[in-house]
């Protein structure tokens, strides 16, 4: 196991942020953390990388304890991003790859790979202020990533970003992940983790409330959802034994059911008022999960 965090608690004063918090991640793997606002993923994040110190429980990666100012093999993209305004990109990054251990000649070249590779070669000269918001976000993501980090742990790495930047992004991550880095990232964007990740947690108010592999965070939620078309109203069925919600949709409607027999019933029950377009069977989105999972736990 490379990461391991093992019944860890963070308090501030009284509050307590992270809950008997348990995750293992093993190498090469890329780790979802899914949570609302104030979930205490960052708290997760600064404990892992030595920044914090948990109240309980202990955090290990390759069995010692991480130390993110001397430990060169991790890198970080923190919530807040820490540019320096007045300071040139080159410098700047030249500047932070050599407190991640790099000299300076392999940072130059790290640096001119990078820049390439996010295609704002551009702005190796100009100030980090003269920069859009997005184009300074890449540019702090090139300083988690230019030292070949073997532990990346990313905090919102797709937030400001366009939907090119946000593809160019995921290839990158994924390269270090077929590389055998390890990476830990949190989003609030589903179809990111669903699209990522092999595993996966959700947290609220620092608990966990559902971790494992994509597949069985979704059957563990033991409900499917039956998609119909049809021209005809289908909204008689949502009263059927089983059937615990029904969405209208354009074309039809969105049954969430429990049990498998339902759709076989709901299937028949829809043919006998009129032909159907589509019948198919879903698996929940990570979507519907967060939001009912997150929802009751606000409740
Ligand atoms: N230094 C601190 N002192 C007191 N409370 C803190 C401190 N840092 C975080 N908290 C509290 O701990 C909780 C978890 O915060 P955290 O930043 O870890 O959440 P998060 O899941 O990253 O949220 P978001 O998605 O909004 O970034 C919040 O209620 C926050 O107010």
């Amino acid at each position: 196991m490379t990461l391991q965090i093992d019944q860890v608690t963070k308090k501030f004063g009284t509050f307590t942020a992270v809950d008997q918090l348990n995750i293992e991640i093993e190498q090469g793997t890329m780790y979802g953390l899914l949570g609302a606002n104030g979930a205490g993923k960052t708290t997760t994040f600064r404990m892992i990388l030595g920044l914090l110190t948990p109240n309980e429980g202990h955090i290990t990666w390759r069995g010692e304890t991480i130390s993110y100012a001397t430990s060169p093999h991790i890198g970080y993209l923190p919530e807040e991003r820490g540019l320096y305004p007045k300071m040139k990109v080159e410098e700047q990054l030249i500047f932070l790859a050599q407190l991640r251990g790099m000299n300076k000649q392999d940072a130059k070249q790290a640096l001119t790979h990078w820049l390439d590779r996010f295609e704002i070669p551009q702005y190796r000269t100009k100030r980090v202020e003269e920069l859009s918001k997005g184009n300074q976000q890449k540019i702090q993501v090139i300083a988690s990533l230019m030292h070949n980090p073997k532990l990346l742990i990313l905090d919102e790495p797709f937030s400001g970003l366009d939907p090119v930047n946000v593809e160019m992004l995921k290839a990158a991550i994924l390269d270090f992940r077929n590389d055998g880095a390890t990476i830990l990232f949190s989003s609030h964007r589903m179809d990111h983790v669903e699209e990522l990740c092999e595993q996966l947690s959700i947290m609220a108010h620092g608990k966990q409330l559902v971790q494992g592999s994509l597949k069985e965070v979704k059957r563990g939620y033991g409900k499917q959802d039956v998609r119909i078309h049809a021209d005809f109203d289908l909204s008689e069925l949502a009263v059927m034994p089983g059937v615990e919600k029904m969405t209208p949709s354009i074309e039809g409607a969105v049954f969430q059911i429990s049990d498998d027999i339902v759709a076989q019933q709901l299937l028949e029950e829809a043919m006998k008022r009129g032909p159907i377009r589509q019948f198919v069977m879903e698996e929940p989105s990570l979507h519907d999960i967060f939001i009912e999972k997150v929802g009751n736990a606000h409740a």
